[in-house]
């Protein structure tokens, strides 16, 4: 096959620089023959060259109804990988020789055309391989070195080595401002054979990765990094730069029934590290003082080649056959790269309405019409609750331990119902939540009749909570999968400590204290006090409303029948995970409670992390003089850091060490 670059690529195009080095492009590229109008994308190139916007319309010709966006440029089907790499990516090799980091993030549904633009194929070059060419010859003239680096980040956020044949799991690090990666291969490279030779090494390990590690998962990213060395001897020395190259998993909308097999578990969390990066990128784009790099392992793997004075460049990867999933990405790289608002985007809640118009000020020379998209009916309810593990137990205690073996279970049903009941409640028209939290404040939007006249139900609170189940949800699954697939041996953890990133006394502290008495914390002891009280002296308290639990009159019920708990005020706010209201069986009803009580032990865990002094955090196990500073630092730079148990993980504690400290505590309920 000839490649898109044919003889027809207009000239002055190609001539005529883009802006500038801005901080973030967002470019889009449609795939397709070259000579066939792609009937339901249209462009609208500026006469004057190609400093100004391009505007893609969407819907068919005739239609009046088309959305426009804008970005910095559109690549039609006779511009191919080449003209991308000559008007978008050449410009950023010698500034990367020189130690400015710079990414490249190929954004798209699924089969958009992403690898063929990153990766390329036999005929047609990717960017990456036509990168390499140039980084090969110029660092030879310059008397540089060049390793390479591939990874993978699988839908549970764990980031896997591509070029080692056991496949690692990447650990990520913070040096002194600097994110150090422990087990990602870096392989000096001399020649663009020798390249090749690797690309497809990981190619074929990426394959051998999802099949292995997780027969079910079939999409992820992957990454590849060329470092740059002023004269490679080792990893350490004489570091300049380096060059990313991330071709994303497709985006596929989480309330489609899936075609390829993919769970909706794996849908969402795809989905949700692809608007963490975007998050990212928007952050960066607009000066914000606080970047999230910790929603997801990507975007911390990315942080360095993102930060300070690196550039981005996005491509939109659009297919020639209509897609609506290619729209709703366009729209939000727009948006990003226009630095239009958004709070938060929460894969769960996508409305139907994401389609908005981007006409901003500062696109003056675009007049685009209005369009909006009719709402669509939000999917079904998901019904794949799984049923709870049965098995029995002699003593308290050790049922309180096992509330973190049974975790993967009951915290599945929770997110299950948490996610049934997100979308019971939502209305058709309020579907369109989360293109206001990214684009602000709009009068289009219902408010969600759950959080209506209740205060003590704000909406924050309600997506927190959502959210931490989900979050906990994606912990015990990374938990369970990786004891059963690719345990990380905590040896391993503890051997970075002599690199001097993590402290070792205090792993070895967690280790050593294995049979000794528990150091708690005195908030930690009065929540085990409580939770031993309401263990034993609670009712059947709750009364939830069945049906979406809002009533007629848009209040939500928080009615106590039965006498007073010992719970504090905020486990009213939790009620949905203390419902036992429809279990039947005495079982079912202790298994629900144990769970209410498993989570309330995590929220009191992360919320003490989160606000503790020093003193009080070294009161905890594993917790030292090191890893308290380094909280403190933590919360520092955010005001919360630990959303969710795996985030423990930015603290240098494996996922195995997190799960026995969680089960010391709640084994030591009872001792
Ligand atoms: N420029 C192009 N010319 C011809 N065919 C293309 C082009 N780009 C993509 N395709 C075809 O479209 C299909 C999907 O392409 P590709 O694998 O690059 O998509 P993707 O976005 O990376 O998919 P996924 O989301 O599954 O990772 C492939 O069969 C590929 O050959």
């Amino acid at each position: 096959m000839a490649s898109n670059d044919s003889n027809q690529f207009d000239s002055t195009k190609a001539n005529a620089e883009p802006n500038p080095c801005p901080k973030l492009r967002v470019v889009a590229k449609i795939w397709g023959p070259p000579d066939e109008k792609v009937g339901w994308i249209s462009v609208n190139k500026p006469c004057g060259g190609s400093s100004e916007s391009v505007a893609i319309s969407f819907g068919e010709q005739s239609s009046s109804r088309k959305e426009s966006y804008l970005v910095d440029y559109c690549y039609e089907q006779n511009e191919g990988n080449k003209t991308i790499y000559s008007r978008e990516i050449k410009r950023l090799i010698s500034p990367a020789l020189e130690g400015h980091n710079s990414t490249i993030i190929a954004y798209g549904a699924r089969g958009s055309g992403k690898t063929r633009v990153i990766q390329g194929s036999a005929e047609e070059p990717g960017l990456a391989t036509l990168a390499m060419e140039e980084f090969l010859s110029m660092a030879e003239q310059n008397g540089k070195s060049i390793t390479i680096s591939f990874y993978e980040v699988d839908y549970q956020d764990r980031a896997f080595d591509l070029l080692t044949p056991e496949q690692p799991e990447i650990l990520l690090f913070e040096d002194r401002g600097r994110i150090q990666f422990k087990g990602l291969s870096q392989i000096p490279v001399k020649s663009i054979s020798e390249f090749q030779k690797l690309y497809i090494t990981a190619c074929a390990a990426r394959k051998s990765v999802l099949k292995k590690g997780n027969e079910s998962a079939i999409r992820s990213h992957m990454g590849f990094m060329v470092h740059i060395f002023s004269n490679y001897k080792s990893k350490e020395t004489g570091y300049v730069g380096k060059m990313n190259f991330v071709d994303l998993a497709g985006y596929v909308d989480a309330r489609r029934k899936s075609s390829d097999g993919s769970s909706l578990v794996e849908t969402n969390k795809i989905n949700k590290s692809i608007y963490a990066l975007l998050h990212v990128l928007h952050a960066l784009n607009t000066n914000e003082s606080r970047v999230p790099y910790r929603e997801s392992k990507l975007t911390r793997l990315l942080q360095d080649s993102l930060r300070g004075t690196s550039r981005i460049l996005t491509v939109a990867c659009l297919n020639p056959s209509f897609c609506q999933d290619s729209i709703y990405m366009v729209s939000l790289l727009s948006r990003t790269s226009q630095g239009i608002h958004r709070a938060s985007i929460n894969s769960t809640k996508r409305s139907g309405n994401l389609i908005r118009q981007v006409t901003p000020a500062s696109h003056k020379s675009q007049m685009l019409n209005s369009v909006s998209t009719t709402a669509n009916k939000l999917a079904g309810s998901r019904s794949n609750i799984h049923e709870k593990k049965a098995t029995g137990v002699s003593k308290l205690a050790t049922k309180g331990r096992k509330l973190f073996d049974e975790a993967s279970h009951s915290a599945k049903a929770e997110k299950d119902n948490a996610l049934s009941n997100a979308k019971n409640h939502v209305e058709p028209t309020a579907g369109v939540e989360e293109d206001i939290s990214f684009s602000g404040p709009s009068n289009d939007v219902k408010p969600n009749p759950l959080v209506e006249n209740d205060e003590s139900f704000s909406d924050a609170r309600i997506q927190a909570d959502q959210h931490s189940v989900v979050e906990m949800d994606s912990f015990v699954e990374s938990e369970n999968h990786q004891e059963e697939h690719r345990s990380v041996d905590c040896s391993k953890a503890l051997s970075i400590v002599e690199e001097g990133h993590i402290m070792d006394k205090e792993n070895s502290s967690l280790m050593a204290n294995e049979d000794g008495s528990p150091l708690i914390s005195a908030q930690l002891r009065e929540l085990s006090n409580n939770l031993k009280l309401l263990y034993y002296s609670t009712p059947l308290c709750m009364k939830i409303q069945e049906e979406g639990r809002v009533s007629s009159d848009n209040e939500v019920s928080v009615d106590i029948e039965e006498p007073k708990t010992p719970v504090t005020e905020h486990r009213v706010r939790i009620k949905d995970r203390w419902d036992i209201t429809n279990v039947n069986s005495p079982w079912e009803t202790f298994s629900t409670r144990s769970a209410g009580m498993k989570n309330s032990l995590v929220e009191e865990y992360l919320r003490f992390l989160n606000t503790a002094n020093k003193e009080e955090l070294k009161r905890l196990k594993g917790i030292g003089e090191k890893r308290a500073t380094y909280i403190l630092e933590l919360r520092e730079e955010s005001p919360e850091p630990f959303k969710s148990l795996d985030d423990l993980k930015d603290i240098g504690l494996s996922a195995k060490q997190i799960k026995g400290m969680l089960k010391k505590e709640a084994g030591e309920l009872f001792s």
